[in-house]
């Protein structure tokens, strides 16, 4: 017998993500470590409407919280490896269930095939991937310059991290281009370029949000 919690609409084949007794969108968000994943999902939120979560942010504040976890998650993170998918997932199910909307971008997962089982798992599933494509050269200038104090912004971490993505998550994004499920984004441009094609994407996917987004950010004529 089909799990209660998934849907499957027979006409188009979607399955419908249920969550915590609401019905949910996500969109996750995957590039290499630098290639602008949570610049882009800020402008993706102002446009859009969706709630981001990053996974990275989500350990980061576990880590700062003082939680049982966080000398593990610390070191993990130092070491540019992959927290355990149970502590991650469980993570972002709080956020999601915690937040008042119904579209999420999840930023940075799964970053290996254990993340991916473990988000198949609670029965969910992403509507579709958006992949920021970008020379190793380019995110290792962008990492080095972006000064936010992060512990792995440091250039033995960032080699672990580049090798972590070949190894472990570009194998993920493989998994769903078999799909014909990866939106692929040339990263590489200027930040309003990259935001140009990512819109068009977005604009397929949720028209009628677009055309109420533009409403609402029409001048005033008072
Ligand atoms: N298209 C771009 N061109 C130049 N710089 C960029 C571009 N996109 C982002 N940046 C800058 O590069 C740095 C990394 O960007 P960002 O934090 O968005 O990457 P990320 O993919 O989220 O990285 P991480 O996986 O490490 O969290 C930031 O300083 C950001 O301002
Ligand atoms: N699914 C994930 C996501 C992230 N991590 C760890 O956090 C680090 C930083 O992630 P960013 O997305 O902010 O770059 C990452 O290098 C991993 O150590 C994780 O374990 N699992
Ligand atoms: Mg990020």
């Amino acid at each position: 017998m089909m799990d209660a919690s998934v849907a499957v609409t027979e006409q188009e084949n979607v399955t419908e993500n249920i969550l915590g007794g609401k019905k949910v969108a996500v969109v996750f968000v995957l590039g290499g470590p630098g290639s602008g994943k949570g610049t882009q999902c800020s402008n993706i939120v102002e446009h859009f409407g969706f709630t981001h979560l990053s996974a990275g942010e989500l350990l980061r504040t576990e880590i700062k919280s003082g939680s049982e976890n966080g000398a593990m998650i610390d070191n993990i993170i130092k070491e540019g490896r992959i927290v355990p998918s149970e502590i991650t997932i469980k993570l972002l199910q709080e956020a999601m269930i915690k937040s008042e909307n119904d579209k999420f971008l999840i930023d940075g997962f799964p970053r290996n095939e254990e993340n991916r089982a473990a988000f198949e798992n609670i029965n969910l599933s992403p509507d579709f991937v958006l992949f920021f494509d970008c020379s190793e050269e380019e995110m290792g200038r962008r990492l080095l310059g972006r000064n936010q104090g992060r512990a792995d912004d440091n250039i033995e971490t960032i080699r672990k991290r580049f090798g972590v993505f070949e190894e472990s998550s570009l194998p993920v994004v493989e998994y769903y281009d078999s799909k014909d499920m990866v939106k692929k984004i040339n990263a590489a441009k200027p930040i309003a370029e990259v935001f140009e094609d990512v819109k068009t994407v977005f604009q397929m996917y949720c028209p009628k949000h677009a055309l109420l987004n533009q409403a609402t950010q029409m001048p005033s004529r008072e």
